[in-house]
């Protein structure tokens, strides 16, 4: 199934679980607005090069929209629609006054230079400048996008409409940026990990936990988990796989990788098939790259007993069926990596504010709104006799569904 057969899918669920009117269904479907660019530029060699951009805005009833831009050879339409409409319900579920957006470009940025990358991203921003802003719509990182791509956007939008730091979220420290951002995602895995934990007796010390991508999210989460005694058992990135059931030294991969760019080749692990790492030998399964890995195809073989959905999308409605009668518990994305988002929020009221908070002040209130999330989300799931899953669905939905009968219609 599709990114966007499976959000919807999931949205109908939680809305008929809250008995939504018909059309108010509808209209929450709906897209608020889809943007698709053409992004032409000179390459190095002087040769032009173009690219598709995409930025679709899902909703705004709750306040602007949000969401990341991702630089991925397999970016399409369908995907950033449901990317953005996860965005509308995630930010629902922190209760932060948000809505959903999402962008992305179809390219492979490991394959373009850093000029080149910089003179895409504002052919980018050129394109879109008018139907973003500080109160409209913020962009942020994802995947294949960081600080620096933020910091080439805030410097484009500012030229049209003068300097505006609140415009884009994960920017560099210099810029605005926020102290704890560029943790926050992986931070909010490790919260919602202990939260979910707690509630079956358990902690995170000596759980043997896998992670799949290696990048801003995956290394946060690996190295805040070991901090806590979790023990890394494998991990994976784009260039392979590596494992050793004793727990990876994660100061030395994260050494490696900052030195050859990859896991693999790392001399604390034995190799493995990056194809079976879903399917290791595992406490917890914490997803953190692609969407739609976990599938009807190898959701079976999933020895984990919990699934912290960090990337966006990872599971599959019909791997969701076959793990729920497996008994593995599936903590989603929704609510799992929302700490990103939440974190991109104070960063924004920092702007707004032009105050900056010092980084426990940050990561205290990063805690505190995972804490809160995972508490509404079980609320929703005892109410509704449901997994955790339709639980965050539900939580979200209803608040966006209440701000727009608030808001009303009339024209
Ligand atoms: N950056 C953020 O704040 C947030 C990111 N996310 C989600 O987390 C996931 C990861 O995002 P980032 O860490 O920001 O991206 P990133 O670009 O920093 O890292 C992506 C990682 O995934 C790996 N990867 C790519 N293809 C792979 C494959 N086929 N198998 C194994 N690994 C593969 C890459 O090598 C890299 O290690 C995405 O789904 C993203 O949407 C969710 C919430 C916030
Ligand atoms: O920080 C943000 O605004 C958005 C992060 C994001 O794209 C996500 O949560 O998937």
């Amino acid at each position: 199934m599709n990114a966007l057969a499976a959000t919807n899918r999931n949205f109908k669920l939680a809305a008929r679980l809250l008995g939504l009117d018909s059309k108010l269904e509808k209209s929450l479907l709906i897209p608020f607005r889809e943007i698709k660019v053409e992004c032409t530029i000179p390459k190095d060699d002087g040769t032009l090069a173009s690219f598709v951009g995409f930025r679709v805005q899902h909703d705004n009833a709750r306040g602007p929209m949000k969401g990341g831009i991702r630089y991925h050879p397999e970016v399409d339409p369908d995907e950033v629609n449901a990317l953005a409409q996860l965005m509308t319900w995630k930010t629902a579920v922190a209760n932060i006054p948000y809505g959903g957006a999402k962008g992305g470009i179809g390219c492979n940025p490991g394959d373009l230079s850093i000029s080149e990358l910089e003179r895409l991203t504002r052919v980018f921003t050129q394109k879109i400048h008018d139907l973003v802003g500080v109160h409209t719509d913020v962009p942020a990182p994802d995947m294949g996008t960081n600080p620096q791509t933020m910091a080439w956007i805030l410097d484009e939008y500012s030229k049209f409409h003068g300097y505006s730091p609140a415009v884009v979220t994960g920017k560099p420290i210099d810029l605005g940026g926020s102290l704890g951002r560029d943790a926050a995602t992986g931070r909010g895995v490790l919260f919602a990990t202990e939260a979910l934990l707690k509630e079956y007796g358990k902690t995170i010390a000596g759980k043997h936990v896998v992670v799949q991508g290696f990048g801003n999210v995956g290394s946060w989460a690996a190295q805040l988990i070991s901090e806590q005694g979790g023990k890394i058992v494998a991990v994976s990135d784009i260039t392979g796989a590596i494992k050793n059931s004793s727990g990876l030294d994660i100061p030395s991969l994260l050494n490696h990788v900052k030195e050859t760019h990859g896991v693999n080749g790392f001399s604390g692990g034995d190799p493995v098939d990056p194809n079976s790492i879903l399917a290791e030998d595992c406490d917890i399964l914490i997803p953190a790259a692609l969407g739609g890995v976990i599938n009807r195809e190898n959701a079976k073989d999933i020895k984990a007993k919990f699934i912290i959905e960090a990337a966006n999308h990872p599971t599959d409605p019909e791997a969701d069926e076959i793990l729920s009668k497996k008994g593995v518990v599936v903590l989603p994305d929704i609510y799992a990596n929302s700490g990103g988002v939440t974190v991109s929020y104070f960063e924004w009221v920092q702007n707004i504010q032009g105050f900056m908070w010092d980084e426990d002040k940050v990561n205290a209130e990063l805690k505190t709104y995972m804490t809160k999330g995972f508490k509404d989300v079980k609320e929703m799931c005892k109410a509704h006799d449901c997994d955790f899953r339709m639980g965050a669905f539900s939580l979200g939905v209803n608040r966006v569904a209440k701000a727009t009968l608030l808001r009303g219609w009339e024209a």
